[in-house]
């Protein structure tokens, strides 16, 4: 039985085919993965689906059924059930109130609604507590909330766009589980994702798209993630090239005994201290929620530290404003693109000089040099293969891992001395993600020192020199890249484990947890 049919899809932007005549077919009861590069179409077609854009040709059928949607109300009626890569609840809300925002009418707001949840909570597995303040949780139970909530309007096909980017490798296979609970009752999966090592273990099939069409579907048993990485782009892929270290004795960043606050006196950071060298990669590990975002606030200046100092080779930093300190050499990769890295109504040359005003090409003395700027824009989306009509459309017209993509590329242009990079290649897909590692391990060959934050704990290892884990707000244990698996790490995440964590040999991996590469620069058969 099949719960949805996309036929001859065809979408069309100024300068862009989004969809060209697409094929989606998803079978009742299945996970179905969607993969393809940046700007391949992806986001565009569950938009379709999803009721919040209308495609120019082609049809859509539920449950055989011929419909269109002029909104997301009307695919919901037809239990179309979105989950987006940012969550939508609200923070100081309980989940139950979340859950009965907006469908108040289902069940109303008291005992009936509250019994709802709990039984759809039980039914798959999704531990949901309907009293609990969702900025009381985690980012993995966010996640089950906002599935939960879905079910609630009665999904019965819940599209999930990127939904591990966010999550440890053990809220991974939990996320799975519940995947497969979704399954085993009836209920359809389409899941958006460029991890294609998770799409083998929990896809029954994968349709694949290039360049805004449908290139073939695959079965997780017959392929491995190179060849699928091969269909998406159409071409082999190289095989990159191990790395030399190439740290240095001479200190970029220094940072000691930092400390932030709450207004109310409750520490965010404290007491931490490292140093980068020259030709440095810092890896910070941790659960999203333990003090990433303050510290990339405070190295990058959008917080002031309440006391510790900062400083920048041999200058104290702490009390500089962003905008000096991104003169005097600190690249920013933030984690939030859309509130800090882009003004996404602006067209791309302007986005170029955002947060470089002041600097070559983009200012010749004190006036902006737009021209110099836009050739330099070109330069950037050469480069780093943004793929976009022109550089005069908007940044919010890219998709998303072009929109990172182009971040990325700014910020390196710069030449910068320390780099805080945050998830510098989250929404990427395998093949723009080994262009920006290779990018930045050749900064870090002319000696620049990075401090990467990372949910893909397969990147934090592959890419960093040393690395440290916070928890609640400390530098709770530090592990060596070299040995440590994604597992040790992803437990010294939870908090199980402080200090120095030495690997430990396991004779063998089960079969059934998904495929884990060791580092970026041993893909062998993997291409991530
Ligand atoms: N609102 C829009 N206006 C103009 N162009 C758009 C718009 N939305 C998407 N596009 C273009 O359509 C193409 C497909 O984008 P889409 O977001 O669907 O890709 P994707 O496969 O989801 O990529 P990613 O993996 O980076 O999220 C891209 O070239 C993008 O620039």
């Amino acid at each position: 039985m099949t719960a949805v049919e996309l036929a001859g899809i065809t979408k069309r932007f100024p300068g862009v085919v989004a969809n060209h005549d697409i094929h989606l077919s998803v079978r009742k009861g299945t996970v179905h993965a969607l993969v393809g590069e940046n700007g391949a179409g992806k986001s565009t077609l569950m938009k379709i689906l999803y009721g919040m854009q209308k495609p120019d040709e082609g049809t859509i059928a539920v449950d055989g059924e011929q419909v269109s949607f002029s909104s997301p109300a009307d695919a919901i009626a037809r239990g179309i059930g979105m989950v987006h890569q940012h969550f939508m609840l609200a923070d100081n809300l309980t989940v139950l109130e979340n859950v009965v925002l907006g469908s108040e009418k289902l069940y109303g707001i008291g005992a009936k609604a509250r019994r709802k949840i709990k039984e759809l909570s039980e039914r798959y597995g999704l531990g949901v507590e309907p009293d609990r303040l969702v900025e009381e949780l985690g980012v993995a139970a966010r996640q089950r909330v906002e599935i939960l909530k879905v079910l609630y309007r009665g999904a019965t096909t819940l599209i999930l766009d990127e939904p591990t980017a966010v999550l440890v490798p053990q809220e991974v296979d939990a996320l799975f589980e519940n995947l497969r609970e979704l399954k085993a009752e009836g209920l359809s999966v389409i899941f958006i994702s460029h991890k294609l090592g998770e799409v083998l273990s929990v896809a029954d099939e994968i349709t694949v798209i290039r360049r805004g069409t449908t290139v073939g579907t695959a079965v997780p048993s017959e392929t491995t993630p190179r060849q699928l990485a091969e269909m998406m782009v159409g071409s082999e892929l190289p095989t990159p090239e191990t790395a030399e270290s190439t740290v240095t004795d001479r200190p970029v960043i220094t940072v000691d005994k930092l400390r932030l606050e709450t207004v109310g006196g409750k520490a965010l950071l404290d007491d931490i201290s490292f140093t980068i060298h020259a030709g440095e990669i810092l890896g910070i590990a941790g659960v999203e929620g333990n003090g990433q975002t303050e510290l990339v606030d405070a190295l990058i200046g959008l917080k002031h530290a309440d006391s510790g100092t900062i400083t920048l080779i041999d200058e104290e930093i702490t009390g500089w404003a962003t905008r000096k300190r991104r003169e005097q050499g600190i690249g920013y990769i933030p984690e939030d693109r859309h509130r800090h890295g882009l003004l996404l109504e602006a067209p791309l040359w302007e986005n170029r000089i955002l947060g470089h005003v002041t600097e070559k090409p983009n200012a010749k003395g004190v006036w902006l040099d737009p021209k110099a700027a836009q050739a330099d824009t070109r330069r950037i989306v050469e480069a780093y293969d943004v793929r976009t009509p022109g550089i005069d459309v908007t940044a919010a017209s890219l998709s998303g891992g072009n929109q990172q993509k182009l971040i990325v590329g700014r910020e390196m242009s710069h030449k910068p001395r320390f780099l805080i990079a945050a998830h510098p290649t989250r929404g990427v897909d395998v093949g723009a993600q080994a262009a920006i590692w290779d990018h930045i391990r050749e900064a870090r060959r002319e000696g620049l020192a990075v401090l990467l934050i990372s949910a893909d704990l397969d990147e934090l290892i592959g890419l960093s020199d040393t690395l440290r884990v916070i928890y609640n707000g400390k530098l709770v244990a530090d592990a060596d890249p070299a040995t440590i698996t994604p597992e040790e790490l992803g437990s010294a995440m939870t908090g199980a484990a402080t200090g120095h964590l030495e690997h430990e040999e396991t004779p063998e991996t089960p079969a059934d947890t998904p495929e884990i590469r060791k580092s970026p620069e041993a893909p062998e058969d993997e291409a991530r």
